[in-house]
């Protein structure tokens, strides 16, 4: 008798999960999930913010739910524990005097730090399987050392798209080894970790976690709608729910894993044929693979110096979407409230933050690794340092001039009137981004307004009255 442990940690799909392929000579197998306690802890004195926020615990927790059901299916089940990882692990394996722990090598430094520590507490009969996947391309599969990385994406990319290939997605298994005799099973439910994420009443509800709804929204992107067709143009899009794929929650996850989604444009390519559009959602998935290499490769560096500051009073106002400029504000509240936020929004907001009021960048990637149900490490930490202008392709001349950026991408203002109402009594146009210099006696001024925006300025609306909302 032989029995494995299977360690799901962002991996969370019986299909193209090689944890599941591994397992030749298992004669039983336990499958678990360890919530990390500290992910529950306040993370910073005076920001009253858990690492993971309501929303992002709600998607997890659908997500292990329907894990557990395919599990199931299959003749197995899923333990799902809170506290430390390493421990609840290395305490199950020695329980059920198992001889393999399966788990999937990720670049995170806590998920390495687990793994070392696990490998101390597991005895010599025990051994450790460390196992990649989620990505397009899997570390032998790299034309240069781990430490090699190319400084910047675009060489990555030119490297990577000379030789092209991409393996093929493993189909789910149909049956699994049979579950211990006596492991503990199940999960807490939700309402018992965390209320607030439990009664989430979020506009987030739309996106589900688990596998079956991670399909769904791959097949209505390239099937049903056919939005993929032209990804390339609406990409920049803020309001709207195809104007991105919005895979990346289930990414994240592990719900779905970037080769599904690649064999799955491919063939879409077959039948429509492959445009701009097509590779330019590869193309994302491919900067995904680059921060997650480099990941690997910074380490701890990925997060700046060990302790955070204390947030002042001008970031607070920027996590609560209160400093006055329409479309910082709409889009901070729009990632309070349902836990996800377009491309472009993302790159203005923390623009704003680091190059506009002039905070620490690692404070806005705190703010976001709680908000973010898709919240992801590597993209997540590798993307601010990018916009700091720290990191991969340093630069420190990389500045967002929202206002313009705004004028840009929201022209008639329907993006920041519909997160904050009161701008629809304003006329659709520049006056809904300066609200302060279009109605100065009910909009007040911004906490900054930085010299590059003043060739923006628009004269005020004197004594119009509030028009009629556009929505
Ligand atoms: C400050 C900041 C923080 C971010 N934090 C995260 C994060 O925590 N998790 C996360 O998945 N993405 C993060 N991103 C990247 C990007 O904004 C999101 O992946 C994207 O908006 C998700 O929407 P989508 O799935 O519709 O993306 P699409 O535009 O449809 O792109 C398809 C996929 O490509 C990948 N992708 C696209 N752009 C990027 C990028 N710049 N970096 C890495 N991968 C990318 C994602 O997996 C995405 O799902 C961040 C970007 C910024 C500027």
């Amino acid at each position: 008798m032989s029995c494995a442990v299977v360690w799901l940690r962002h991996d969370l799909r019986v299909a193209d999960n090689p944890l599941f392929g591994a397992l030749d000579g298992a004669s039983s197998l336990a499958c678990v999930y360890v919530l990390d306690a500290r992910e529950l802890r306040d993370w910073a004195p005076q920001q009253v913010a858990r690492r993971c926020g309501p929303a992002r615990l709600r998607f997890l927790w659908q997500s292990l739910m329907a894990l557990r059901g395919e599990l199931l299916k299959r003749g197995s089940d899923l333990l799902v524990r809170i506290g430390d990882p390493a421990e609840v692990v290395a305490e199950l394996t020695q329980r059920l005097a198992a001889e393999r722990v399966l788990v999937r090598d990720e670049p995170g430094v806590e998920e390495r730090a687990q793994l070392d520590r696990l490998t101390q507490r597991l005895d010599d009969r025990c051994r450790l399987q460390r196992l990649e996947s989620g990505m397009l391309f899997e570390r032998t599969q790299l034309p240069f050392a781990e430490d090699g990385l190319p400084a910047t994406f675009s060489a990555f990319r030119r490297r990577m798209e000379r030789d092209w290939q991409v393996l093929t997605p493993r189909p789910a298994p149909l049956t699994l080894p049979l579950w211990p005799d006596g492991a503990p099973r199940g999960l807490p439910p939700l309402d018992q970790v965390c209320g607030v994420a439990a009664g989430w009443p979020a506009a987030s509800q739309a996106l589900e976690g688990g596998e079956a709804p991670a399909y769904q929204r791959l097949s209505h992107y390239l099937w049903d709608s056919n939005a993929i067709a032209s990804y390339k143009e609406t990409r920049n899009g803020l309001l709207g729910a195809d104007f991105s794929t919005r895979f990346s929650p289930w990414l994240a996850h592990g719900c779905l894993s970037a080769r599904q989604i690649h064999a799955e444009v491919r063939a879409w390519e077959v039948e429509h044929g492959a445009n701009e559009s097509s590779y330019w959602v590869i193309f994302e998935l491919l900067w995904r693979d680059y921060f997650h290499w480099a990941a690997w490769q910074d380490g701890p560096a990925l997060f700046g110096a060990a302790s955070l500051p204390v947030p002042d009073t001008e970031v607070l106002a920027w996590c609560e979407g209160n400093t006055g400029v329409p479309f910082v504000d709409a889009a901070m509240h729009e990632l309070a409230s349902s836990g996800w936020l377009s491309n472009r929004a993302r790159q203005n907001v923390a623009s704003f933050l680091v190059k506009d009021l002039g905070a620490d960048w690692r404070l806005g990637a705190a703010w976001f690794e709680r908000c973010l149900i898709d919240y992801d490490a590597a993209s997540n930490w590798g993307n601010w340092r990018y916009v700091a202008g720290l990191g991969r392709d340093p630069r420190q001349g990389r500045y967002f001039n929202v206002l313009k950026q705004a004028r840009y991408y929201d022209p008639q203002g329907h993006y920041v009137a519909h997160w904050l109402p009161s701008l629809a009594s304003l006329p659709p146009g520049p006056a809904r981004h300066q609200p302060w210099q279009a109605a100065p006696e009910r909009f007040a001024a911004p906490r900054v307004e930085p010299p590059a925006w003043y060739e923006w300025r628009i004269p005020a609306l004197s004594g119009a009255e509030p028009v009629e909302p556009d929505e």
